[in-house]
């Protein structure tokens, strides 16, 4: 019997597959390899290997169901387009076996599918065509292909003239009109532009809903936990962690943190959890109790995305100002109650604190600090210029002191960075004491059912109510942002 027979609700079926590239360290290795081998055997000599031989995925093993969403993320280069590639028949395992049920569409690299020669229009006939339309079939599509793509008259000019933007509408309004049963999706949405990321969320969203699979590669976590149900981790070509959103996530984002010592123990650890009768252990990890820096068995760096530590998480950009009076020390961020944090929670609220060392006499100090984004997009901060009553009117060399500010974390999922700095007079100079830039890094967890988007929470309510006499509409109505923990 086929695996379309006997699937049931599995959608795709990947089974020990292995996929190995052959590395050649200069282009002339290649035609020696093609050449030099056979001769050699041909007199009877053990044949010379002119490449290495990489292992892009090993022992690779998952199911999908119909109807989930699954992410998949990974540092760059762990496996996870080879994966997806061979998952679409576009690349050969070299062992294992991938089984799929159901019409599968794809967006792979950019390029994949389209004939750079044929227009817009001709792509969509015949990438429809690949995906088992009859021409009748694409003909009744056609226009809302068009409209999706939103590319105007470039439908008629070849698709070698297109920017990489309208390549991905082109591909991405085929793939998802043909209703597909598994949409398979490589990072191509971040490409779009945001209008026609929307329209392609609001899309994924209708597969979701009408039981559709998607599978898909991002290397987002705030996409991850907002849109799956599941998330494979892959790691130098070995799927190490197949889970919650978060969970996975959160063991990701760790991973991308650490040097390699510290991600090879971290790697073990979460590889560990696979092991049957690793249960507590397994929760732990999701959880965030294992890898504490005095947990006996930490491997290097823990907690989770909810609300923790990350000694891993630290800046890597920090720049210090020549000190001119005072030096900074002992930043750091806490909760109300003093515990040491750097992921954070949207909504809550956290306490800054710096110690400032004089090292001259100085007067009228003023003490700032602001969040910016990692491009350095400030976004918030505050400082004491404009309340003369906080300044410090003197502060003899010597004097150490210790400042706090007490700030609402107003920061949707995302890692920010913080400057901190001090300025005074110092002989009748107005000057910056001590400035840090990038003085500390912090991340923001990602959080699941929020109305919320970009950098800053707006602490949104929603209220939808029919009007008047029309009927109710049929989502729900009064949801409050708050309730659900921004
Ligand atoms: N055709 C190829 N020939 C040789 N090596 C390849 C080939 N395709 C991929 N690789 C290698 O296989 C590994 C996995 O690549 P892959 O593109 O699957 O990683 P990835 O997780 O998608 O990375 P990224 O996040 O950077 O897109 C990489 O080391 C890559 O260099």
């Amino acid at each position: 019997m086929s695996f379309e027979e006997t699937a049931g609700d599995v959608a795709i079926r990947v089974c020990d597959v292995s996929k190995h590239f052959l590395l050649f360290d200069r282009p002339q290795d290649r035609l020696k390899q093609s050449i030099v081998p056979r001769l050699q055997r041909l007199v009877g000599r053990p044949p010379t290997r002119y490449y290495r031989d990489f292992a892009a995925l090993s022992g690779v093993s998952f199911e999908v169901r119909r109807g989930e969403t699954v992410g998949i993320v990974g540092r760059n280069g762990s496996g996870k387009s080879t994966l997806l590639q061979v998952v679409c028949g576009t690349l050969r395992p070299n062992a294992g076996s991938v089984a799929v049920n159901g019409r599968i569409a794809a967006l792979l690299e950019l390029g994949a599918g389209f004939n750079p020669e044929f227009t817009g229009r001709e792509n969509v006939y015949l990438n429809a065509a690949i995906l088992g339309l009859s021409r009748e079939e694409t003909d009744a599509r056609f226009d809302d292909i068009a409209r999706f793509a939103d590319i105007g008259d470039f439908i008629g000019q070849p698709v070698k003239t297109y920017s990489s933007g309208m390549y991905v509408r082109l591909a991405f309004a085929t793939a998802i009109n043909v209703d597909p049963d598994i949409l398979v999706v490589d990072e191509a949405l971040s490409v779009g532009d945001e209008a026609f990321q929307r329209k392609c969320f609001a899309r994924i969203e209708q597969i979701q809903e009408r039981g559709g699979t998607i599978l898909f590669v991002t290397h987002s976590a705030q996409l991850v936990v907002q849109l799956c149900s599941r998330a494979l981790l892959m790691d130098r070509g070995e799927l190490i962690m197949d889970g919650k959103p978060k969970a996975v996530v959160s063991n990701y984002q760790k991973l991308l943190n650490l040097s390699g010592t510290e991600a090879a123990v971290r790697r073990a650890a979460i590889l560990a959890t696979k092991q049957p009768g690793n249960e507590p252990y397994a929760n732990a990890l999701a959880t965030g109790t294992v890898g504490r820096p005095d947990s006996p068995s930490a491997p290097g760096c823990g907690g989770d995305s909810n609300e923790d530590f990350d000694p891993c998480l630290v800046s890597k950009s920090a720049v210090a100002y020549v000190q001119q009076g005072a030096s900074i020390h002992n930043l750091g961020i806490t909760t109300p109650s003093g515990r040491r944090v750097n992921i954070l929670r949207s909504g809550r609220r956290y306490v800054l604190d710096y110690r400032v060392d004089f090292h001259s006499d100085s007067t009228d100090v003023i003490f700032g600090m602001q969040v910016k984004t990692m491009s350095g997009v400030v976004l918030g901060g505050a400082n004491t210029s404009h309340r003369r009553e906080m300044q410090v009117r003197r502060a003899k060399s010597g004097d150490q002191l210790i400042v706090r500010f007490d700030f609402q974390c107003v920061f949707l999922p995302g890692v920010y960075a913080i400057d901190v700095g001090a300025l005074g007079q110092v002989d009748g100079d107005v000057r910056f004491l001590h400035r840090i830039l990038d003085a500390t890094v912090f991340r923001v967890a990602p959080e699941a059912n929020t109305l919320n988007f970009g950098h800053i929470g707006i602490d949104a309510k929603l209220t939808i109510r029919a009007d008047g006499a029309s009927t109710a509409p049929s989502c729900p109505t009064d949801v409050d942002e708050s309730a659900q923990g921004i």
